[in-house]
């Protein structure tokens, strides 16, 4: 399908949409506010129906006033228009299902052939799993054999990482779902791809004419990924136990948005075309051949008790539902080479970790400066340019560059030129979840990720994964609220870099020229 750029004006065709593990964290804090964003901006076509799947009973009143607190704590619109909300929640009900029990598949199908009839609906189904992988592949099978796709409309899986644990889990949940549901009809959601900003790098990079020219190794020194969290694991830690940053934003977040800044220009905006240079970038990421290379170039922490501010913060071992003696990671820092023309030589960083002092998400691209340097050496050294893209929670580019400094003779410094998006738009640019429930219904599968992207993901992810498996000792703790393990700074300094600052806070005597307003 040809990747639809207008989030704007395209109504989505009218589906009944089922969401799985509807009294679940996941269906309060995200997907029912972003079905409410997507109303009240007429995203949704009037024919729909919204099924809410769950164990534990609820009539649809209650499910309907669970909808409404989910709204007004989470949504950036508040359901404070009466008329509107009565006609949005007519579209909900509720219906206790267990996953294992085919015949609860059967009463499904006979209910939704009722809400297609009473909302015009043509067959069409959208299955949202927020659920725990491990009932993927039940409910798939479930579906298929209770009816659910027997109608003439299309049928679509939407579901939620962690997609596997490694490789062979991920294959074995994959041929399971291959049972039911072809390639094409799976949309496997990485929420970060939902992203303003992270879609915005595919423009920047290629609508703009003077970037591309310096895109490749003869420009670039070096790119810097951080997704830097100040939250603890909070009532996850039986899930976040098993996995660790690696799994838990490595394989999907990190390496996604590695392939959006590595990736080649796609032949057409499409989203085949443009996933298809995405995987080849993940082709070519160079695993690392041993367990010795994994200890020189990936670093791993685990946060310990540490203040921040006025509170005292639990060390990662005292946290809920985690091992007391965990030797899980809760912090990495990696240097990663894309072995192919464009990309030869140059280090990509990436680092992530909870407990770190602020929360954010941004991309740094810094040019080489040799020739520059040459040329000023008498003078003073040059700050490198840099191109940062900013994704999360501010949004937005800067660049730095170098410029005479106003009333000096020929003292040069850094000035930095900044698009805001967030202080132009506010904060109420669409949530992840909104774009892509959108996406998936209108069958727009650009920022899913295919199986192949997945899989290659998974292999690279597994060599680190099980040299750290075979030897615990090079584990590192941080305090909570440090920006990690003092080995990820040697990581980078060995290779004369060092980590830019994040959220604008640079160390140099920089002017801003903006339109913040700040
Ligand atoms: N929460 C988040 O922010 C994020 C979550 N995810 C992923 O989304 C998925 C859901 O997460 P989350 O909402 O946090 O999980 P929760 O544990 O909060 O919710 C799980 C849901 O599954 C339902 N459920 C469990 N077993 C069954 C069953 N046998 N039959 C029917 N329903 C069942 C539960 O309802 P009941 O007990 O009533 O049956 C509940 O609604 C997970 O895969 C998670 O990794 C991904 C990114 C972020
Ligand atoms: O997928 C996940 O992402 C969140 C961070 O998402 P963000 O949009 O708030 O940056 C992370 O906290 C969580 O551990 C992980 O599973």
């Amino acid at each position: 399908m040809t990747h639809n750029t207008s989030f704007e004006a395209v109504t989505s065709t009218g589906a009944v949409y089922y969401l799985f593990g509807a009294t679940g964290d996941l269906a309060r804090r995200k997907l029912f506010p972003a079905l409410y964003s997507l109303y009240k901006e007429g995203k949704l076509s009037n024919n729909f129906a919204v099924v809410g799947l769950a164990r534990r009973p609820r009539s649809n009143e209650q499910f309907r006033s669970d909808l409404y607190e989910s709204i007004n704590e989470f949504c950036r619109y508040k359901a404070d228009d009466e008329e509107l909300w009565n006609a949005f929640a007519q579209h909900f009900v509720y219906m206790s299902l267990d996953i294992n029990n085919v015949d609860g598949f059967r009463e499904l199908n006979t209910l939704s052939c009722e809400l297609e009839e009473r909302f015009d609906i043509p067959g069409n189904r959208l299955f949202y799993l927020a659920l725990a992988p491990s009932l993927f592949g039940p409910v798939s099978f479930n579906l298929r054999d209770g009816g659910m796709l027997e109608t003439k409309g299309w049928h679509r899986l939407v579901i939620e990482k962690p997609f596997g644990y490694d490789l062979p889990s991920a294959q074995q949940l994959n041929e399971q779902l291959n049972q039911v549901f072809k390639e094409e009809e799976i949309f496997r959601i990485d929420h970060y791809l939902g992203k303003e900003m992270v879609q915005n790098i595919e423009v920047i990079r290629f609508a703009n004419g003077f970037f591309e020219p310096l895109w490749n190794n003869n420009h670039i020194a070096n790119v810097q990924i951080t997704l830097s969290e100040t939250v603890g694991v909070e009532e996850r830690g039986g899930y976040y136990d098993k996995s660790g940053a690696l799994r838990d934003m490595g394989q999907n977040h990190m390496l996604q948005m590695l392939t959006m800044i590595a990736m080649e220009p796609p032949s057409r905006l499409h989203g085949e075309d443009i996933r298809d240079e995405k995987v080849k970038v993940l082709r070519s990421l160079r695993g690392y051949s041993s367990s010795e290379e994994v200890r020189s170039n990936v670093v791993r922490g685990q946060y310990t008790s540490g203040q921040v501010g006025e509170k005292e913060l639990p060390g990662y071992r005292q946290e809920d539902s985690v091992d007391e003696q965990s030797t899980t990671e809760t912090y990495f820092a990696a240097k990663v080479f894309v072995d192919n023309f464009r990309w030869a030589g140059v280090p990509f960083y990436i680092r992530t970790g909870k407990r770190l002092p602020v929360k954010t998400t941004e991309v740094v691209v810094e040019f080489k400066s040799e020739a520059q340097n040459v040329l000023f050496a008498q003078r003073q050294k040059l700050a490198p340019n840099l191109l940062v893209i900013r994704v999360n929670p501010m949004e937005g580019i800067y660049i730095k560059i170098n410029a005479k400094k106003p009333g000096s003779d020929n003292e040069v410094q850094p000035v930095s030129m900044e698009f805001c998006q967030s202080c132009q738009i506010g904060i109420n640019t669409p949530e992840a979840y909104e774009r892509l429930i959108h996406d998936a219904a209108r069958g727009d599968s650009t920022y899913f990720t295919r199986w192949d992207e997945v899989s290659h993901a998974w292999a690279f992810v597994d060599g680190i994964a099980k040299a750290w498996q075979e030897d615990s000792s090079d584990l590192e703790f941080y305090s909570a609220g440090s920006w990690g393990p003092e080995a990820a700074v040697k990581l980078l300094d060995n290779d004369g870099f060092h980590w830019w600052p994040v959220n604008g806070q640079d160390e140099d005597n920089v002017i801003w020229i903006t339109n913040s307003g700040i």
